[in-house]
C-alpha cells in the first residue's frame, strides 16, 4: 500500500533549511495496522502529512496504492485525499461543528463530497460506540466521545488508508483503549490500512509492527513475536522489546543507523572500523594508523 524510498523533505524558511526527512524508507502492506514512534522532531508528522497529501515531498519516491505522491498533480491530489485517505489528529474535536449533532457532523463531509448516506453515517457512529448519542449536539459530548465522532468522520469517505497522528494524545487510558479497539475492528472488518503516529509506547505495543524514526530515517523495526496475542501491557522501550523483536533497518545499499548512544560510548565520531568474523559484523573505534 505504502512505499517510501529515499524520501526527503526539506523545509526552507528565509535563512534556514531543515531536513525533516533524510532519505527515509518505509513499506506498509495492504491491510496492515502499524505504528510509527520517534522523539519529538524526528519527522513523524512530516511523514504523515506527506502520506496524507497535505505536504509535498522534496525528493525520493513515495507511493500509496497506484498514486505517485511526488508526481501527482493538484487535481489528482484532491481526488486522492477524497477517496483514499482518512486523517485523524490529536485534537480533531476542534474541527467539528459544536452546534450540529454527532450524526450531522458525520453526514456533513459526505454531503460536501456529494455522497450523502445517512445509514452509513449511523453505522459508523454505532461502530465507534455512539449509537445512543448520535442525536446529541457535539458540545454535549465529552472530549473522548468527540474524538470518536472524529474517527467516524475520518471513515466517512470509506478510505483505504487511515492516518492517525497522536490519536489518543488528549484522552484518558480507557478512551485510548476504546479507540485502539475501534481501529483494530476497522482494520480487521473493513481491511483499512492503518498508520498510527504516537509517543505512547503502550499504544504502539498493541500493534504487530512498530517502526522507529530517528533523525528523519527509519532506524529500528519492532515486530511482534506472537501476532495472535492482542495486547500485553507494554511499559517503555524495553517493554516493547519484550513483546516485539527489534531489528535495525538496513536499506537497499546496506546503510543502517547505529544508535547515537552506542557511538558516543565508544567515542566514534566520523569514522569506525568494521570487521566481519564469519558470523558477526563488529563496529569499533578507528584503529590508530600510528604505531
Ligand atoms: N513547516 C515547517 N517549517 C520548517 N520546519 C519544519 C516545519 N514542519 C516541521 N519542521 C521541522 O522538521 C523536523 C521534523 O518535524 P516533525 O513535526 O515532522 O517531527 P515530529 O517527529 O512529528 O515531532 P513531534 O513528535 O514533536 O510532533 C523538526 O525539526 C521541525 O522543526
Amino acid at each position: 500500500m505504502i512505499e517510501c524510498e529515499g524520501l526527503v523533505k526539506i523545509y526552507k524558511t528565509d535563512d534556514l533549511e531543515v531536513v525533516a526527512l533524510q532519505g527515509l524508507n518505509l513499506r506498509v502492506e495492504d491491510g496492515e495496522m502499524m505504528a510509527i514512534i520517534g522523539n519529538s522532531g524526528s519527522g513523524k508528522s512530516t511523514l504523515l502529512n506527506i502520506l496524507g497529501g497535505l505536504d509535498r515531498p522534496s525528493a525520493g519516491s513515495v507511493s500509496v496504492g497506484p498514486w505517485d505522491l511526488l508526481k501527482i498533480t493538484e487535481d489528482q491530489l484532491v481526488e486522492y485525499k477524497r477517496d483514499t485517505v482518512g486523517f485523524i489528529w490529536q485534537n480533531n474535536a476542534r474541527n467539528l461543528l459544536p452546534y450540529l449533532s454527532a450524526l450531522e457532523n458525520v453526514e456533513m463531509p459526505m454531503m460536501l463530497a456529494g455522497k450523502a448516506d445517512r445509514n452509513y453515517a449511523k453505522q459508523l457512529l454505532e461502530w465507534v460506540g455512539l449509537k445512543d448519542r448520535m442525536y446529541n449536539k457535539l458540545h454535549q459530548l465529552s472530549g473522548g466521545e468527540q474524538q470518536r465522532v472524529a474517527i467516524a468522520i475520518s471513515l466517512s469517505n470509506r478510505p483505504k488508508m487511515l492516518l492517525a497522528d497522536e490519536p489518543t494524545g488528549s484522552v484518558d487510558t480507557r478512551t485510548a483503549d476504546l479507540i485502539m479497539d475501534i481501529f483494530r475492528r476497522m482494520n480487521r472488518e473493513l481491511g483499512v490500512t492503518i498508520v498510527i503516529v504516537t509517543h505512547d509506547l503502550t499504544l504502539a505495543g498493541k500493534v504487530d509492527r512498530v517502526v522507529a524514526i530517528r533523525d528523519g530515517l527509519t532506524s529500528t523495526e519492532f515486530i511482534k513475536r506472537n501476532p495472535n496475542l492482542d495486547d500485553g501491557v507494554v511499559v517503555g522501550l524495553s517493554g516493547l522489546q519484550e513483546v516485539h523483536e527489534a531489528y535495525v533497518v538496513v536499506d537497499r545499499v546496506g546503510r543502517l543507523q547505529v544508535p547515537k548512544e552506542y557511538l558516543s560510548a565508544l567515542n566514534i565520531t566520523d569514522k569506525a572500523t568494521i570487521e566481519f568474523d564469519g558470523e558477526r559484523i563488529v563496529i569499533m573505534p578507528p584503529k590508530s594508523l600510528e604505531g
